[in-house]
């Protein structure tokens, strides 16, 4: 992991409008994205994962969205820019991979000319260059025939090399950051370990930093450097990899970790976090939004801080100190 930081992110909130008045999705967010790093954000469906990387390429409406904070990325500042010079930075610099591929893609256009269309950005390239480049590009996400996938319909391939067409896409202008939101959800477990490592190889070869969205451990110990955690629109927990791992202190992350299905574990022995994430409109920003769902732990009065524990390791609030699971009070 190189030490340049690619991507700051201070401070940033971003709320929606929902009937007149608008409600915190994230909350003062702050992260640091190095060149060569895959950074991955976990947490539960309703964290606000995707709604942390929609405010990072600048994918709202603005009309009924609010974002607060500084989001640096190579030095400037993302939130100041307007629509043209965001249009201009997202079809360059920023590449986005999505997690349904299909919706992704326009059914009625060939493979080579959606890829194609990426590469218009460069008037200096020729007609002839562009195509040798989409087919280069094909070629560079494992997909074998390249000038025969080319001439196809995304219909006429399948999920995984529909998959492998978007990474195309999000890479065609080499970009310094790409942003994955479950890449690989919609796709069986083989297929999924052969994106993960194509994601990996990219991130080799173009020496990009990835931002990883996964609500899944297994992703994040397959490819991520470091972790950051989220929880109501928090984040709970962030770190290197290895310490998430080994060496995780929220009650959160602990829960993430004990209720990731491994292969020596029975279905019906899974840990269940009990009940879920509140929705944006039921957030009691004053508290410790996680403590109603370790009802046996005692309530700490007021919003906990996130706070350094070890060099590089953060984790928010105290009572991680003394947790324990309901099983071995
Ligand atoms: N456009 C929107 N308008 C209103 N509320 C929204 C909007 N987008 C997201 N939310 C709310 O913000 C919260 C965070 O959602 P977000 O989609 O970012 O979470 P997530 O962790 O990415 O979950 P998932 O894995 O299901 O996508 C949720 O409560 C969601 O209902």
């Amino acid at each position: 992991m190189s030490e340049k930081i690619l991507l700051s992110i201070k401070d940033v909130s971003t709320a929606f409008k929902i009937n007149g008045e608008y409600y915190t999705a994230i909350d003062k967010v702050s992260l640091d994205l190095h060149q060569d790093e895959v950074l991955a954000i976990v947490g539960e469906s309703g964290s606000g994962k995707s709604t942390l990387a929609t405010s990072i390429i600048g994918l709202h409406n603005m009309n009924a969205t609010k974002i607060n904070g500084e989001i640096d990325f190579n030095g400037r500042d993302i939130l100041k820019l307007n629509e043209s010079e965001f249009n201009q930075l997202r079809g360059n610099d920023m590449g986005m991979i999505f997690q349904d591929p299909l919706a992704a893609l326009n059914p009625l256009m060939r493979i080579g000319d959606q890829i194609k269309e990426t590469l218009d950005v460069h008037s200096d390239m020729t007609e002839n260059q562009k195509n040798a480049r989409v087919h280069e590009l094909i070629d560079q996400v494992g997909i074998p025939n390249p000038e025969r996938v080319a001439r196809q319909f995304p219909h006429e391939l399948s999920g995984g090399m529909r998959q492998r067409i978007i990474i195309a896409i999000a890479i065609a202008n080499k970009p310094e950051l790409i942003i994955a939101d479950e890449p690989t959800t919609a796709l069986d477990v083989t297929i999924q370990a052969q994106i993960l490592d194509l994601l990996k190889d990219i991130q080799q070869e173009n020496h990009a930093g990835i931002i990883l969205i996964t609500h899944d451990l297994g992703v994040v110990a397959e490819v991520a450097d470091t972790v950051a955690v989220m929880y109501a629109g928090e984040i709970v927990e962030q770190g290197p990899v290895d310490i998430i791992f080994n060496e995780p202190k929220h009650p959160y992350t602990r829960s993430l970790l004990r209720a990731m299905p491994t292969l020596d574990t029975e279905n019906d022995d899974l840990y269940v976090i009990e009940g879920s994430v509140p929705s944006i409109k039921k957030m009691d920003r004053n508290s410790d939004l996680f403590a109603p769902r370790i009802p046996w732990v005692p309530v700490t009065p007021g919003h906990p801080e996130i706070k350094e524990v070890a060099p590089g390791h953060l984790v928010r609030g105290e009572n991680w100190k003394y947790f324990k699971f309901k099983d071995e009070v």
